[in-house]
């Protein structure tokens, strides 16, 4: 392979996605492959929350029906622009919640415990908020999580194998709650065989896409995926705490929401302030209370970009950057210890690469004191996320460099190796 910066730069040249870079907040002193935890902000994200903060200032009230984005059809809105990105209806999305209690309210209405079936599927390598949310759930029901919920093992403790996931799907199986993508090794599930598995035997599946919106493409209505849920403050770019999205196949619209309230009433009816509610007749029945404009606000700039750049050039590069950054660390940093645990190909392989190393932890402040940003997963993790929007091949090639000089001087020694509160 060709290690020369050179090489890097003309990779750069060739980019057709090179002038986003321009448009993020992003110094040229730092490398950020972080964006995978929190994706950068954008000029445009910025502006957009100055606009709804002028709808505030002029409209006040009736910032809810005025201004340049009216406030009560902003979810519907964003959800629209977001449905490109999952291959979804554009009724079937919506903006609203967060990943966690997105979750607990697909849950609540998903999760029909009935004869033998009372057992929830997920697997053992999840992001730990979702097994909180599916083990209180299964509480709520009366039922123990000890035996209600199965967690399918990985087999080498970093990625699953799809007949695992398939085997599990026993008569006694109601619901199957699986990321797309895993958090740590950057696994992406075979979503469109693992739906139609569990369709055969009668049992709801749904996904969680939060390392998966935004860095890959997905076709989540022709695989008939029941539903899903996500963040949007990764791969989208909205912010910390930015409002999460949801989506429901519409051939469940009608199911009443587990968690009622009156966001989820349609429209035209919300403001009759019946007792009874009428439910929207789209995925927009899932919210609950009065949507958080401002943290959804920066979202009407960064998935417009999205619409602009189109999630499979983003899909391309992304590759081509975790590729030629493997290529590079396989060279460059042949005898230092490092184990690239995630998957290869580009079938299986997400958005992120993900290393082990015995001195993880403190590799990782010694990265950051020269001024590269990755991030520690406990124990031994290093995750690096090289992002198409606004990352560059040159930017791998010195991240390489530094963490190459980082082993030769042992520079990493002056660390402790123990994890900071957020690590
Ligand atoms: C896969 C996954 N699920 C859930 C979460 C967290 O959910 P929430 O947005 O509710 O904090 C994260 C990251 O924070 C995640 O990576
Ligand atoms: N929401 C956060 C708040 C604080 C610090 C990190 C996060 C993350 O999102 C971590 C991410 N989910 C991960 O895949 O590790």
């Amino acid at each position: 392979m060709n290690t020369e910066i050179t090489y890097a730069q003309s990779l750069d040249e060739q980019d057709e996605l090179k002038s986003f870079r321009e448009e993020f907040y992003i110094s040229n002193d730092l490398i950020y492959f972080d964006g995978n935890s929190l994706g950068l902000l954008s000029k445009r994200a910025e502006k957009a929350v100055n606009t709804l903060m002028e709808s505030w200032k002029k409209h006040a009230i009736d910032g809810w029906s005025e201004g340049a984005h009216p406030w009560f059809y902003l979810s519907e809105n964003l959800g629209k622009m977001s449905a490109d990105l999952i291959g979804a209806r554009p009724e079937e999305v919506i903006v609203t919640g967060s990943t966690t209690t997105n979750l607990h309210q697909l849950v609540s209405s998903f999760f029909k415990p009935k004869g033998k079936k009372t057992k929830i599927l997920a697997d053992e390598l999840n992001f730990p908020s979702d097994i909180y949310a599916l083990k209180s759930q299964l509480q709520l029901k009366g039922l123990d999580p000890e035996d209600h919920l199965i967690q399918v093992k990985s087999k080498n403790g970093n990625t699953l194998e799809t007949q695992d996931i398939i085997d599990a799907m026993t008569d006694e199986v109601a619901l199957i709650v699986l990321p797309a993508v895993l958090y740590r090794s950057g696994q992406i599930l075979d979503m469109e065989r693992l739906t139609k598995e569990a369709h055969k035997r009668g049992i709801l599946i749904g996904f969680d896409l939060c390392h998966s919106i935004g860095s890959i493409p997905h076709q989540l209505a022709d695989w008939q995926v029941d539903f899903a849920f996500w963040c949007t403050y990764k791969h989208l770019n909205g912010g910390p705490g930015s409002v999460g999205g949801l989506y429901v196949n519409q051939k469940h619209f009608g199911t009443s929401p587990g968690l009622a309230g009156w966001f989820g009433s349609a429209k035209d009816k919300q403001f009759d302030m019946k007792h009874t509610l009428t439910q929207a007749e789209h995925a927009g029945a899932f919210q609950i209370g009065t949507p958080h404009v401002l943290s959804a606000a920066p979202l009407l700039g960064s998935l417009e970009m999205f619409q602009e750049a189109g999630i499979r050039r983003i899909r391309k590069k992304s590759l081509e950057l975790t590729n030629y950054l493997m290529e590079l660390i396989e060279v460059e940093l042949a005898d230092d210890g490092f184990k690239i645990v995630n998957p290869r190909d580009g079938q299986t392989r997400g958005a992120h690469i993900f290393l082990e190393h015995p001195e993880a932890t403190r590799i990782c402040k010694a990265l950051k004191a020269d001024s590269v940003i990755p991030d520690f997963r406990n124990p031994n993790g290093i995750r690096l996320a090289p992002v198409a929007l606004y990352n560059t091949f040159e930017e791998v090639w010195q991240m390489v460099q530094i963490l190459k000089r980082i082993m030769k001087e042992e520079s990493y020694k002056k660390y402790e190796n123990s994890r900071g509160v957020i690590a």
